[in-house]
């Protein structure tokens, strides 16, 4: 389980402090596909980054299990991450001279994780293995940051717009992939998205504006991606 308490982030702006986020309380449970949603500067991205331990918060609790990670040294913060989470971001951020294969295995050696022939056949990308970034798809490249981040076995995969650059129908493929998977290797989604559309295949879905969450739903009977449209 995953819990939040009070977390305060704020950026200077000017003379004025902007508060990214304004005293945030929220709870994850494990396995849970979580969606956040908001307008532009709402905190989404801000809340995405200091609950995995990417930012750290000017005040306030981030709590897995009973592990806070507030106020952990750089050292003590890069190993959280790299055991427990992993990431996906709308860019994909893969490495342009090395191949699909090696991009991959770069996840995967971060947990000494040998076998990546089950990630590969899972996310569909047999074939192109050898394959260098700028000679795939969007959607094969986005494919390729999700198996990079799957072989690292993360508990927590975090997800900022990953289908932001993305048509609709690959767009569908992609979290279709990322919920057959969430369903095999257990693990907590998290993602950040301006789609909406996404939130009915989320199991919680929570609203932010100006810093601060405005709704949390739980949805106990998400529905499937092949039922929505956008
Ligand atoms: N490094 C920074 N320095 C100054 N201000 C920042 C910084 N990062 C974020 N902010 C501000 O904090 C607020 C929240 O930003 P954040 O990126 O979390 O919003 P968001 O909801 O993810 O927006 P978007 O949907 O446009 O990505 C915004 O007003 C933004 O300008």
């Amino acid at each position: 389980m995953l819990r939040v308490e009070n977390l305060v982030k704020s950026y200077q702006n000017g003379r004025e402090l902007l508060y990214a986020l304004d005293s945030v309380s929220l709870s994850i449970d494990d396995g849970e596909f979580v969606v956040i949603l908001g307008p532009s500067g709402s905190g989404k991205s801000t809340l995405l980054n200091v609950i995995s331990g990417l930012e750290q918060p000017d005040s306030g609790s981030v709590i897995y299990d009973d592990y806070e990670i507030c106020g952990l040294n750089q050292k003590e913060l890069t190993l959280f991450r790299r055991d427990k989470t992993a990431f996906i971001f709308q860019a994909y951020y893969l490495l342009p001279f090395l191949n699909v294969e090696s991009n991959i295995k770069m996840g995967a050696d971060l947990k000494g994780n040998k076998n990546i022939t089950e990630i590969i056949d899972g996310l569909g990308l047999r074939g192109l293995e050898k394959r260098l970034p700028y000679e795939l798809s969007g959607g094969q490249q986005q494919r390729v940051s999700i198996a990079r981040a799957l072989a690292k076995k993360p508990d927590f995969l975090f997800c900022d717009e990953p289908t932001g650059a993305l048509d609709e129908e690959t767009s569908k493929q992609i979290l279709t992939y990322l919920k057959q998977l969430q369903k095999q290797l257990k693990f907590t989604i998290i993602m950040v998205t301006h789609n909406v559309s996404i939130a009915q295949i989320a199991t919680k879905v929570i609203k932010m504006t100006s810093g601060r969450i405005i709704e949390v739903t739980s949805n106990a009977d998400p529905r499937d991606v092949s039922e929505i449209t956008w």
